[in-house]
């Protein structure tokens, strides 16, 4: 079964006459080991879709399965369970600022598993040298540049090794060079360790390492190839 299957999902937003409708009709399904690449202007829904299928928030209308968890309907046992399988990477990177690099993965890898304090110590140190970090596993964010907090951010989302993992804008906030970098280190990582990765991106530069480009209009999906998109864009 992929890891992603979406059937009719509608989406709103308000009650009564201030309801406005955000998704319509979306219909979608996602390989296990994708990598997708979600395009739109601002407003055309992106976050929306990508909360919901993070579980983030309830479905309203049609169906949305997440790794063989139907979603519509599902209570809150249900969403945790399925949040703790997902990898989560977001624009502001959301690190705790109180907590080292070490401490804000390893805080992770405890929520996910139950292992030993050391055990999750371990895993933290290893992870942040795979990303490039073993030499600042004790700085704090404040310390970090902004690519170096986006790669503890990437550490932290796949330490527990999700089957999925959802980023939105992971870089935004970085020069070029770096936002490749750490696209990059979002591939190889994943490619590493088998699992689906959906992004929200603006960001044109990174277009390549998707396997499938979706763009979306006005609350609409509209399906592209990467040939096509690259080829639009040259
Ligand atoms: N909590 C909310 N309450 C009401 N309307 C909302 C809410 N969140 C989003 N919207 C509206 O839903 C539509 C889709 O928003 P969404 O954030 O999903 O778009 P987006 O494509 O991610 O945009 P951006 O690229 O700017 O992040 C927009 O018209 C937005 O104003």
């Amino acid at each position: 079964m992929p890891p992603i299957v979406i059937r009719n999902l509608n989406h709103y937003f308000g009650k009564g006459s201030l309801r406005k409708q955000v998704l319509f009709d979306i219909n979608l399904e996602i390989k296990a080991g994708e990598i997708i690449i979600m395009t739109g202007q601002s407003g055309s829904g992106k976050t929306t879709l990508l909360s919901l299928i993070g579980a983030l928030r309830s479905v309203q209308k049609g169906s949305l399965r997440v790794l063989e968890q139907e979603l519509l309907g599902a209570n809150e046992d249900q969403m945790v369970w399925v949040r703790r399988r997902i990898g989560y990477i977001f624009q502001a990177h959301n690190l705790l600022q109180f907590m080292t690099a070490r401490q804000n993965v390893q805080m992770s890898v405890e929520l996910h598993e139950n292992i030993s304090a050391r055990e999750a110590r371990t895993k933290a140190e290893a992870i942040l040298k795979a990303v490039g970090l073993g030499e600042r596993v004790n700085y704090y964010p404040h310390n970090l540049s902004g690519g170096q907090k986006q790669r503890v951010a990437i550490a932290r989302a796949l330490v527990s090794r999700p089957q999925l993992v959802l980023a939105d804008e992971p870089t935004a906030a970085l020069d070029s060079k770096t936002g490749r970098e750490v696209v990059d280190l979002m591939q190889h990582l994943a490619r590493e360790q088998g699992c689906t990765i959906m992004l929200v991106t603006h960001d044109n530069r990174i277009l390549d390492i998707a396997d499938r480009i979706l763009h979306m209009e006005d609350g609409r999906l509209v399906k592209e190839t990467v040939a096509d998109r690259l080829a639009s864009t040259n």
